[in-house]
């Protein structure tokens, strides 16, 4: 596996030509290997970010360019060979099996229209199941899973994808802890430049190299999360009173959050 080289350009979207901006010009540059965190509010714009990265929304102007292509110049599938993504809306594709479905991370690498994995596909997507603890489940059908079974299918398809760049929706959506950190780990490990958006601000900064915070589809901050997820900026974004406190047995620091009052609230 490479890690790609992600470099966004004032990039900007709105569904309608002339309408309201949801994503204003946003820029940032993220070396191979990193791992960049989306953090903000309901609505800030962060799913929209992210499909303007795979290429499911074309910008209204702006740029994202993978190892200096612009992926705009790119088919859909040499973008399938270097970029994956795993969404928050589940497959509907119930009737195949967990095997099947990784196998599907294969495709774009496929020539023609070969149905059958070959030894080294087939090696990949062994070596995907594995790693996400799925062997035990390879025959059951997807409508079979519980949420998180379903959640760990799909990272492990885009791992059999062997993407340089790993896009993830909210990927602890319906994990429970252990399986939330287990997919965190899984992200820190993978050789791969990541983007992801996170809902929880404490994850999102243990996990992240780099954060870039959301609001009303402007970005209000990027850089290490320690800066990013500063008490005020947090509390602007969110409307909430937020504090940094210190844990006291580790010594790592987190974030609190607590309803301001009502007279503070706008
Ligand atoms: N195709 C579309 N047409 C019109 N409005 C849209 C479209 N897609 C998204 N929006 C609006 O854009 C805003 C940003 O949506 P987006 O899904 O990017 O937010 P988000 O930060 O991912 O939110 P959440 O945390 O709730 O998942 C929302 O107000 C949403 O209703």
């Amino acid at each position: 596996m490479t890690a790609a080289h992600l470099c966004v350009q004032d990039l900007s979207w709105s569904p309608r030509r002339g309408s309201t901006p949801l994503l204003h010009p946003t820029s940032f540059d993220l070396d191979p290997g990193r791992v960049l965190g989306i953090v903000g509010p309901n609505g800030a714009g962060k799913t929209t970010l992210l499909r303007l990265l795979y290429r499911f929304h074309r910008p209204v102007a702006g740029k994202v360019r993978i190892d200096g292509e612009d992926i705009w110049t790119l088919s859909a599938r040499a973008v399938a060979q270097r970029v994956a993504a795993v969404l928050q809306e589940q497959p509907s594709d119930f009737a195949l099996t967990v095997t099947e479905i990784v196998t599907l991370g294969r495709t774009p690498h496929r020539r023609g229209f070969a149905g059958t994995a070959g030894a080294q596909d087939q090696a990949i997507i062994d070596s995907a199941l594995e790693r996400l603890e799925l062997q035990g489940l390879a025959h059951r059908h997807l409508d079979t899973l519980s949420g998180g079974e379903r959640q760990r299918v799909m990272v492990a398809r885009a791992v059999a994808q062997q993407p340089r760049l790993l896009i993830l929706d909210e990927p602890t959506n319906h994990l429970d802890i252990r399986h939330q950190l287990e997919v965190l780990d899984l992200i820190r490990s993978l050789p791969l430049t990541i983007v992801t958006s996170l809902h929880d601000l404490n994850l999102a900064a243990s996990v992240c190299d780099d954060l870039l915070l959301l609001r009303e589809g402007h970005t209000v901050g990027f850089g290490p999360p320690r800066h990013v997820l500063s008490e005020e900026a947090v509390a602007q974004a969110f409307r909430v009173t937020t504090r940094r406190e210190q844990l006291s047995q580790s010594g790592a620091e987190h974030l609190t959050f607590h309803l301001k009052t009502k007279g503070h609230l706008r």
